[in-house]
């Protein structure tokens, strides 16, 4: 029953309860108003009072017992609603049998308070009062006990004679037997009417234990589609409160979309007037749809007709989506390109999908049975397949490469994922096995692999792979205290191969050579083709220098075996550049890089030979480097001076001139003598360019002479290699141009290393032209190097310039002296000049004098100085008389 239509019981039985008391009250207090005896009415009020209280409590007891258990739960009411089923007659409280006599009890003291005023006939008609309130509270026996009391009251009490259980009138017993049988039938009637109020209270008890007991949503809706009825899993669906939707439609509640459809259901069930079970979907405001599955039927008056719809419907949208995702994952089975197998707990293949038979070419009813190892392709261990399952049992997963084998025999590489899948309590259900074959990858990986790491006419590792495979045997050789050669191997004269046949035949050859050396390598060895004609051979566990030179000349035997280009044998020679290491202990590269560098040097040997690479010697080339360096910085930073040293004449002392002499300030070594870097220079690349600042650097300094007063013969030395330089002359040219106040015929330049010479001839043009621009020429050191009579007949020059080792050696040293002697004569029968270097002593000069060489110069007459301090030297010199007249 709903709140508002039980609100509305309660205040119809209130209001019931209020007329009649009303009633009551106003009759009986009308009744007592014909009594004149005060006493007679005071009993009587009291005796009413008593009566109106009873019945009053009677009812109010009836009811509080009415008024529902609210803490009652649902399992409570669904077991009171079963109880009151299985019970269809009620029982009666022991309190109904107490009013059955209570009740005609009072009544006959109200009847013996109004002294028996009221006939019997009226008393029997008043008795049945309390029959019929008993038979109604109580059932048939408290009717019948208040029908026995009643008749029993009345035989004694009422009827003639009096106080005794005698009847005389024949109407008397009639009336008394008539009250008796009204008893029994109304205590009969009122039993019954309480059984069929009783069992239809159970059965609404049932129902409403039913309906708000299910987890399926209940409801009623009237011919208009309003809620009359809703449960609360109804409500949930719903979203709202069951008291909030009745009254309301489905389109107050649901989308328009919704709402419509369920509309449309209902009607058509309505017009059908038929029970119909199908799939709905509801949409709540905001939320995802629902599916219900949902049985609806009409609902139809006494009449037949149609005044409404009930509906349960259950909520399958959990089951809707599993299915959905059973039917997915169903698809994805059949359809994935991945081979899938399914394996019971016991390793027995359950299940294929179409990708399975694809790969392995075993068809679901010949793989369905098996054991996984039908596809074991035998290339690993046991241990390999028990770290798999150790994994899947440990973290429920091994994904890796593996090898199996098709049902053709056919082995292939695959990709392999293995799960584990487990039930709610952990216990694996199955094994999944998702797989896809990588032999095509692999392929790749392996043609990527060549390209990347061979050589693709010889297939020879390459110089990525040389280098890692020289990083390897690094390793090794430092592990086993072995020694391992880096051989670098150019062909002789490849060129002319090429040229003679054709670039294709010269391919042949590159691939018969590396064929044929391919042939006496050692297992552990590598030869690898840098590119062009460059081969490089990796020879390890080299015991000692004998062996290496063993091999490598097998290598270079191998390499002069003809090879058969068209019908012609043809072969070629190679030479050989060989780093040892540790001997040579570098890192790879530089290893690969020191026999490159011996590999030129056996080129320039000759060829078809190998030259080992001495790490000492490049040790010192590669400080000859680094201090090349710095002399060039030196350069650029301005760092070489020039000082310059006098030369006189000996027999009447006048200074003829000076010699421009190279020094190098350093910052951090101080003044550096020519004897310490000129070495370096000789045959580098910076011999030119100093020589060239060496020049100009005189000239500035003859032209500031110049403009002081001293009229001097300037003179500066001059390497063979920068004599031969391609634009020597445009450049002393450019240097005199500069310092136009400078007379050509007062710079001399002395020409060094004549040994050194290699282009005779150029060296004559140059000369010539050089002095053509009035420059004059000397020949440096002459006496020393063994060709000097060559030059001197040669080259045109002015002076000769006696060594200083023999003016030193040639007053006690007779050679020394002939030498000098012979040199004076010489430059005499040539017609040249003569001059003395090294004059150290008064003594020297003297003899020097007394040959017939009146110029010279030396520490005994000055020493190289600074330019500023030339004119101080030259005022002193005046003074130092004894030198002056050497001649006298
Ligand atoms: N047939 C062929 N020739 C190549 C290939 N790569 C480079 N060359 C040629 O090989 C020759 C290599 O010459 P070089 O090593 O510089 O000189 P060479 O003629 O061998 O003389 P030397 O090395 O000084 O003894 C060049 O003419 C290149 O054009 C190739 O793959 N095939």
């Amino acid at each position: 029953m709903g709140t508002h239509s039980r609100t509305h019981f309660v205040l119809l039985a209130t209001t019931a309860y209020a007329m009649l008391s009303l009633a009551w009250i106003f009759l009986s207090d009308e009744l007592l108003t014909s009594y004149t005896d005060v006493s007679a009415m005071v009993w009587l009020s009291t005796a009413k009072g008593i009566f109106y209280v009873t019945v009053s409590s009677a009812l109010f007891f009836m009811a509080l017992r009415a008024v529902p258990d609210q803490t009652a739960s649902l399992k409570d009411a669904r077991e009171h609603a079963l109880s009151l089923g299985s019970i269809s007659r009620t029982s009666t409280h022991w309190s109904s049998y107490v009013f059955a006599v209570a009740l005609p009890l009072s009544l006959l003291m109200v009847w013996v308070a109004i002294s028996k005023t009221i006939s019997n006939e009226s008393l029997m008609i008043m008795l049945m009062l309390p029959i019929i309130i008993s038979a109604l509270l109580g059932g048939i026996w408290p009717g019948i006990l208040a029908t026995a009391v009643s008749a029993v009251i009345v035989l004694y009490m009422a009827l003639p004679p009096r106080n005794s259980f005698v009847i005389n009138s024949a109407l008397d017993r009639l009336q008394w037997v008539f009250l008796i049988s009204n008893g029994l039938a109304v205590s009969i009637l009122s039993d019954m009417l309480r059984n069929s109020l009783s069992r239809a209270d159970a059965q609404r008890a049932l129902l409403n234990a039913v309906v708000s007991g299910t987890s399926d949503a209940v409801f009623v809706k009237d011919i208009s589609g309003r809620y009359l009825l809703i449960n609360d899993a109804g409500a949930q669906v719903v979203g709202q409160a069951a008291t909030a939707i009745i009254g309301q439609d489905d389109s107050s509640i649901f989308p328009p979309e919704t709402a419509q459809n369920l509309i449309n259901i209902d009607r058509a069930i309505m017009a059908a007037g038929k029970t119909d079970t199908h799939e709905e979907t509801v949409t709540r405001h905001g939320a995802q749809p629902m599916a219900f599955l949902v049985t609806k039927g009409p609902v139809k008056d006494s009449q037949g007709q149609v005044v409404g719809l009930f509906g349960i419907s259950k909520d399958i949208t959990a089951r809707k989506q599993a299915e959905l995702a059973q039917k997915e994952a169903a698809t994805v089975f059949e359809s994935s390109y991945e081979g899938i197998m399914m394996v019971s707990p016991d390793r027995i293949i359950t299940r294929v999908n179409p990708a399975f038979t694809r790969i392995t070419g075993y068809t679901l009813s010949e793989a369905q049975g098996q054991s996984p190892r039908l596809l074991s392709s035998g290339r690993h261990g046991p241990d390999f397949y028990e770290e798999i399952w150790h994994s899947i049992h440990t973290h429920g997963v091994w994904r890796g490469e593996i090898f199996n084998k098709r049902k053709c025999g056919e082995i292939y590489p695959e990709m392999l994922s293995i799960s584990a899948v487990p039930d709610a309590q952990g216990n694996i259900q199955h094994y999944i096995g998702v797989f896809w074959d990588i032999s095509q990858i692999k392929a790749q990986e392996a043609a990527l692999d060549r390209i990347a790491h061979y050589d693709p006419l010889t297939g020879s590792p390459n110089r990525h792979l040389l280098s890692r495979r020289l990083d390897q045997a690094i390793t090794r050789a430092n592990r086993l205290g072995r020694s391992l050669a880096v051989c670098f191997l150019d062909l002789d004269e490849f060129k002319v191969i090429n040229d003679k046949h054709s670039p294709t035949q010269g391919d042949q050859l590159l691939v018969g050579v590396a064929a044929n050396l391919q042939q006496i390598l050692r297992a552990d060895d590598t030869l690898a083709r840098l590119g062009g004609d460059e081969f490089v051979l990796l020879l390890s566990d080299i015991a000692d220098l004998q062996e290496c030179e063993r091999l490598l000349k097998r290598v270079l035997a191998a390499v002069n075996l003809p090879v058969v280009l068209g019908a012609t044998p043809v072969s070629i020679t190679a030479s050989m550049g060989v780093s040892l290491y540790p001997h040579d202990q570098v890192d790879a590269d530089t290893l690969l890089r020191h026999a490159d560098q011996a590999m030129y040097l056996a080129k320039e040997e000759g060829r078809n030979r190998f030259h080992l690479f001495d790490p000492e010697s490049n040790r010192q080339a590669q400080q000859h480097r680094l201090y090349l360096a710095k002399l060039h910085q030196a350069l650029d930073q301005n760092e070489f001076v020039l000082y310059y040293q006098p030369k006189v004449d000996l027999i009447n002392g006048d200074i003829v001139g000076v010699e421009a002499l190279l020094r190098w300030q350093s910052p951090v070594h101080g003044l550096v003598s020519p004897a310490q870097f000129l070495p370096d220079i000789d045959g580098s690349a910076l011999e030119t360019p100093i020589g060239e600042w060496v020049i100009k650097t005189m000239l500035k300094q003859a032209s500031i002479w110049q403009h002081q007063g001293y009229s001097l013969h300037v003179s500066a030395n001059v390497s063979a290699n920068h004599l031969l330089s391609n634009n020597f002359y445009t450049q002393l040219q450019q240097a005199l141009a500069q310092q136009p106040d400078v007379s050509p015929s007062h710079i001399e330049l002395e020409v060094l290393e004549t040994a050194a010479i290699r282009d005779m001839d150029m060296a004559v043009t140059t000369l010539m032209r050089c002095r053509e621009l009035g420059i004059q020429f000397s020949l440096d050191d002459f006496g020393t190097g063994y060709s000097s009579l060559t030059y001197l007949r040669k080259l045109p020059v002015n002076l000769l310039k006696i060594d200083q080792s023999f003016v030193r050696g040639m007053l006690d040293n007779p050679d020394d002296l002939s030498i000098v002697q012979s040199v004076v004569q010489l430059a005499k029968s040539f017609n040249r000049g003569v001059i003395a270097e090294g004059v150290e002593t008064m003594a020297h000069g003297a003899a020097l004098v007394q040959l017939g060489c009146r110029m010279a110069q030396g520490y005994g007459i000055a020493k190289p100085m600074p330019a500023e301090q030339f004119p101080e030297w030259c005022e002193q010199w005046k003074i130092r008389q004894a030198w002056c007249h050497l001649g006298e």
